[in-house]
């Protein structure tokens, strides 16, 4: 693979209004595997953030309002077109602003953004709307249709974890749907969300449809857009308190807001699991993107009879895990995002080890006598005996860590994995086909998985329950939510 970070060592620039501009604040991007800056970031003001809503509403009452949705359909599958196109660019792009591996990056993230496009340039050609037959005191009747349109200017925040799929996850769907889109990375990963925006404009998506605003939340970019007048909707992924935060913003415009937030999620492995697979299905959920995946699972329960077989079967999974530099073929994990987020997953382990965990494994952060010192790596971490109340079994670590608890009965293993605050996803390990639809159906979360983990079908209802989220996307989740229908009542 041809390792040239894109735009590395110059200035990541906004994209409003069909035109990429700079500004007067800049911010530092830098690479977690190391420490090193990669390139500086323009951050866009108010002013900025203004243009980007004006330069939005012209476009949706200009070309863009008056495309057909086959002309639409067909542009969005050149942007698909355009990140195979350069696939390698945004490969590196991503592993340099997250660290993550180069097998992650060119089988998961990069993949996933170009299918976005597709799949829903595809789907809203046979989104269908309500039609009913009413009757009427006159016997005549009424009939009533409804008809579909854009929601407007649809603000999309997203996170650092997966940054180009899940934010092509909310604008793929909202763009098919007609609406204009002012799109905000994660100030830790500005890198894809940039070279989609040269993407847009090589592709010939009107000026003013896509527009990329970088910056933070508080205060920046992110608040300017969840308080703007001219902003109709918000669409966000990330933390639950950033979603509660967003949400007093949005308050007074009555924006409609989409929400995926954070998860705590539990996996049941019960005695009659097929136990390879159920091992090295709970290590991808555990570890996968070094835990830093909303559905990762970071609670685990597991059937008292397999439960210390289990545990050192998992150990020896965590102990094999090659964590290091992303380019390397055999890497499996690589650091989390920041120093800032490595002190946080530092922090709840000592949490952990304070509240006498016994630690299987890790519980501290890796050194390796070179660059990747200046990094911010975290061991793969296994913990045990610790209460249900403990805090590192309550709340969300978003690191490559998780805790197990020994159970007797099947009861008592879902009234554990539901005894959370959050209720995003969920694993059950079973090979009785009675007790996978039974359990499943009892877990309180938005999606759950039998016998496998983060296995999508774009079409399928995808949010969390609880303080994971409001609201569903997928398939026609997705476009029934940036769709605004208008219903037409004719007197016959
Ligand atoms: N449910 C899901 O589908 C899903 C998917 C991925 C990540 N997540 C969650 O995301 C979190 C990790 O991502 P993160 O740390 O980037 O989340 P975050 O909430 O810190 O930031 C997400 C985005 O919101 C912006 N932001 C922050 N404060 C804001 C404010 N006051 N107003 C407007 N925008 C603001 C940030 O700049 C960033 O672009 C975890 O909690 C994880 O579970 C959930
Ligand atoms: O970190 C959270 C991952 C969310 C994944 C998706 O939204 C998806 O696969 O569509």
């Amino acid at each position: 693979m041809k390792n040239t970070i894109p735009h590395a060592g110059s200035v990541l620039k906004n994209y409003i209004g069909g035109e990429f501009v700079s500004s007067d604040q800049l911010f530092d991007n830098v690479n977690p595997v190391d420490g090193t800056v990669i390139n500086q970031v323009a951050e866009a003001n108010q002013i900025m953030v203004d243009q980007a809503v004006n330069a939005a509403q012209a476009a949706l009452h200009g070309e863009w309002g008056k495309l057909s949705l086959e002309q639409r359909c067909v542009l969005l599958h050149k942007v698909a077109d355009g990140i195979d196109a350069r696939f390698d660019e945004f490969v590196a792009a991503e592993m340099a602003d997250t660290g993550k591996s180069f097998f992650q990056a060119r089988t998961i993230d990069i993949p996933r953004g170009a299918a976005n496009f597709r799949v829903f340039a595809d789907m809203v050609k046979s989104q269908s709307t309500e039609c009913f037959h009413t009757d009427t005191p006159d016997g005549k009747g009424a009939l009533n249709y409804a008809v579909n349109k854009p929601l407007g200017v649809v603000a999309v925040i997203a996170p650092w974890n997966l940054p180009l799929l899940l934010m092509t996850w909310k604008l793929a769907p909202a763009m098919a749907a007609g609406n204009v889109i002012i799109a905000k990375p994660s100030e830790e990963t500005p890198a894809t969300a940039t070279l989609l925006a040269e993407v847009m404009h090589d592709a010939g998506i009107p000026k003013g449809v896509f527009n990329l605003v970088h910056g933070f939340g508080h205060k920046s970019a992110g608040e300017f857009l969840t308080t703007h007048k001219g902003v109709d909707a918000v669409t966000f992924t990330g933390e639950s308190s950033t979603g509660s935060a967003i949400m007093k913003a949005s308050a007074d415009g009555v924006k409609a807001l989409s929400f995926e937030l954070g998860g705590k999620n539990a996996g049941i492995i019960f005695d009659d699991c097929d136990f390879d697979e159920a091992v090295a299905g709970t290590a991808r959920s555990v570890f996968t993107n070094g835990g830093q995946v909303c559905l990762c699972t970071e609670r685990l329960y597991v059937q008292r009879s397999i439960f210390d077989k289990f545990v050192a079967a998992l150990k020896v999974k965590a102990e094999a895990l090659n964590i290091g530099w992303p380019l390397d073929e055999t890497t499996d994990m690589g650091p989390v995002i920041s120093h800032k987020h490595r002190d946080k997953v530092l922090a709840y382990y000592q949490s952990a080890i304070d509240d006498g965990a016994t630690v299987v494994t890790g519980g501290g952060a890796p050194t390796f006598d070179d660059a990747r010192d200046n990094g911010a790596f975290v061991q793969p971490t296994i913990l045990t005996g610790l209460s249900e109340q403990s805090k590192i079994v309550k709340e969300e670590v978003f690191g490559p860590v998780c805790h197990i608890t020994p159970f007797d009965q099947e009861e008592e293993a879902v009234a554990m994995a539901n005894d959370s605050d959050y209720g995003l996803a969920a694993t059950v390990w079973t090979t009785n086909l009675q007790r996978a639809h039974r359990v499943a159906g009892q877990m309180d979360v938005g999606i759950c998985w039998v016998n496998s983990w983060y296995l999508r079908d774009l079409r399928t209802p995808f949010g969390g329950m609880k303080l994971s989220g409001v609201g569903r996307e997928g398939g026609v989740h997705s476009l029934n939510f940036y769709s605004e229908p208008t219903n037409i009542c004719i007197k016959l």
